[in-house]
């Protein structure tokens, strides 16, 4: 097996007209490896991807999938990765079983229609009309009909949208199973607990850039701890203490004002101990109390703000 990369992203900048999408990314996905793709409404995922799976050439710069260009090489590539778009197109009049048939015809190396419909939990639904399916259950068709011809690279645009907890976290168990035979995935999410849960590493994006990559660790490293209560009904947000002179940031939680302060580097136990001597010395109770590292959510947020630069 070559040790090149299965997908190598080169300095890719994309145009719609006037507006540049894409301005200039480089990432690298490794062979067997899960990279999600995340980032703002608009950010230039959907055209990243869309410029991997050889829909369209890169205005600039280079893209290499397995090695070859997506676009000029469409033929050659097609056959060894499996697309999940983020709209599905089924015929609304065939069934699940008829539909999954139908691909399994143009499809070589196709795993059997019992096989690929177990492995998305939808074999009871095997002779219902596609049109009839519920939303997430036409997202795990669609990710059967991604997987059938065993790609060693599978792109998935927005995989579990539409799917309840329990749809989620069946499809995420398949997804760990591909990658851990060795597919390499390429994800986009809007669900950053999907990228936390599955991602060896992950990009964010925003404008058309990538703003922070690295592994899950890498990314939150820099991004300080919290500490949060519920702010007691007899105090005003001016009453608050600025431990370590940090000012609280109020936000309502549930109708009800919450008091987060950052920490920086190792401050926490600082931090928290000088919040907890203030609370005694003036009687305070903190409800709700919590202490914890950043989450991907608080790092998305702040990269949506441009406050990472
Ligand atoms: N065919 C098109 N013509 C013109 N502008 C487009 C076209 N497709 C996308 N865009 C614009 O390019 C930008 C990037 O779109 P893209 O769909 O790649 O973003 P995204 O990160 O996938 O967004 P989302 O998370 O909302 O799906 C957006 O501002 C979008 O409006």
């Amino acid at each position: 097996m070559s040790n090149e990369p299965a997908i190598r992203v080169v300095d890719l900048r994309q145009r719609y007209g006037d507006f540049e999408a894409v301005a200039g990314i480089s990432f690298e996905v490794r062979r067997g490896e899960l990279f999600a793709l995340l980032g703002t409404n608009g950010a230039g995922k959907t055209t990243t991807l869309e410029t991997l799976e050889g829909f369209r050439p890169a205005h600039s710069g280079a893209v290499r999938v397995l090695d070859r260009d997506p676009h000029r090489e469409r033929r050659a590539v097609r056959e060894r990765v499996g697309i999940m778009l983020q709209e599905c197109g089924f015929f609304g009049e065939l069934t699940v079983a008829e539909t999954v048939d139908h691909w399994r015809g143009f499809t070589p190396r196709a795993r059997s229609r019992d096989e690929v419909l177990d492995l998305v939990d939808l074999r009871d639904k095997a002779g219902v009309r596609t049109r009839q399916l519920s939303g997430g259950q036409k997202r795990r068709l669609d990710l059967a009909l991604a997987l059938l011809g065993r790609p060693e690279v599978m792109f998935l645009d927005e995989p579990t949208t539409g799917m309840d907890p329990e749809a989620r976290h069946a499809t995420w168990r398949t997804v760990r199973d591909l990658v851990a035979d060795g597919t390499t995935v390429l994800l986009t999410t809007h669900y950053l607990e999907e990228a936390e849960q599955l991602a060896d590493r992950l990009a964010m994006m925003h404008r058309g850039r990538i703003e922070l990559s690295g592994t899950l660790a890498e990314v939150l490293a820099g991004h300080g701890d919290r500490v949060s209560f519920r702010v007691p009904d007899r105090l005003q947000v001016a009453d608050l203490p600025a431990p370590r002179g940090r000012p609280a940031e109020v936000t309502v939680e549930g109708g009800a004002p919450v008091a987060t302060y950052t920490t920086a580097g190792d401050d926490l136990q600082r931090v928290l101990y000088e919040l907890l001597r203030w609370a005694d010395e003036n009687a305070v109770r903190l409800d709700g109390l919590q202490a914890r590292s950043a989450s991907l959510e608080d790092v998305f947020l702040r990269t949506a703000e441009g406050a990472t630069r």
